[in-house]
């Protein structure tokens, strides 16, 4: 798996005691977490633990009861609209199911973030710079002008892609991008992720639950139990750690075949 050399990189995410609670039930708290620029970071756990939850934190979605979230070194609680919109901008964000609007076409789709920061351009411009961004995403030009409903779960994914990188973004936020796709779609999305985070030099938060995505491409992984992150580490760092829904995870069956299909990789292409 490549690697980043990231030890002295900047953070862009910094998430210091972040608390989140629905009623009685306690979904974080005293969560910290750090994400360094450049890096592709999993972001794992059983379902419920929290995960969806820590995205719509930093991204303003979810206020927390307590703690700090600051990205790109700007403090997200308690900002304005337009103060925190002008730090809104700089990123994109892939919801679980695309969150593609049903009644416009995908290069529709693309632009309505456009057309909210940058209201003055005209519509043969915002024509092309969707069609730009829906081939960035690996689109046929033909996607363009269909609707979400005539696509399929793998073009769906690339049409909020395409959405997510409307505004050319230095940080993405993927919530389970290949939830539901087949393993040849989903390793396809994974090198598509891959190379648009080398290419345009992304930092990612990417939710999953698909252990052939963590070995493929993320650099590191944070792993969320008992309302915090209990620890964040390359997988053989995270391996190395006594903790038994970490072992059980990585050294389960699953995780044991998909560490298998990675050395694959690896050694395939060592002998280019
Ligand atoms: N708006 C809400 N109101 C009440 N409870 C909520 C709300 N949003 C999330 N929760 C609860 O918070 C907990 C964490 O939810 P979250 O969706 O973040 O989990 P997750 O780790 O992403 O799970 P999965 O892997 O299954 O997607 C769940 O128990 C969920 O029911």
């Amino acid at each position: 798996m490549a690697r980043l050399n990231t030890a002295d990189g900047e953070t862009v995410i910094h998430v210091e005691g972040l608390r989140n609670a629905f009623g009685e039930q306690v979904v974080h708290d005293g969560l910290d977490l750090d994400v360094r620029r450049g890096e592709i970071l999993g972001v794992v756990g059983g379902s419920g633990t929290g995960k969806s939850v820590l995205m719509r934190s930093i991204i303003g979605l979810q206020p927390p009861q307590a703690g700090i979230v600051e990205v790109f070194g700007e403090p997200m609680i308690g900002r304005d609209d337009y103060e925190a919109q002008q730090v809104r901008r700089r990123w994109g964000v892939l919801f679980q199911g695309g969150a593609l609007f049903s009644t416009l076409t995908v290069a529709e789709n693309v632009q309505v973030p456009i057309r909210e920061y940058y209201p003055q351009l005209d519509d043969q411009l915002l024509d092309e710079i969707a069609a730009y961004k829906v081939a960035m995403s690996g689109l046929p030009a033909e996607a363009g002008p269909k609707y979400p409903s005539e696509l399929s779960g793998g073009m769906r994914k690339r049409a909020g892609l395409a959405r997510a990188l409307a505004l050319d973004p230095q940080l993405l936020f993927l919530d389970e991008p290949t939830a539901g796709l087949d393993p040849i779609s989903a390793a396809a999305f994974d090198a598509l992720i891959r190379s648009l985070q080398r290419t345009l030099g992304l930092t990612v938060f990417l939710i999953t639950h698909d252990l052939d995505t963590l070995y493929a491409i993320c650099d590191r992984v944070a792993v969320l139990a008992d309302r915090r992150v209990i620890a964040v580490g390359t997988i053989p760092e995270l391996l190395a750690l006594d903790h038994p829904w970490i072992q059980e995870y990585f050294n389960g069956p699953r995780g044991r075949v998909a560490a298998e299909a990675a050395e694959r990789v690896a050694a395939g292409e060592a002998g280019k």
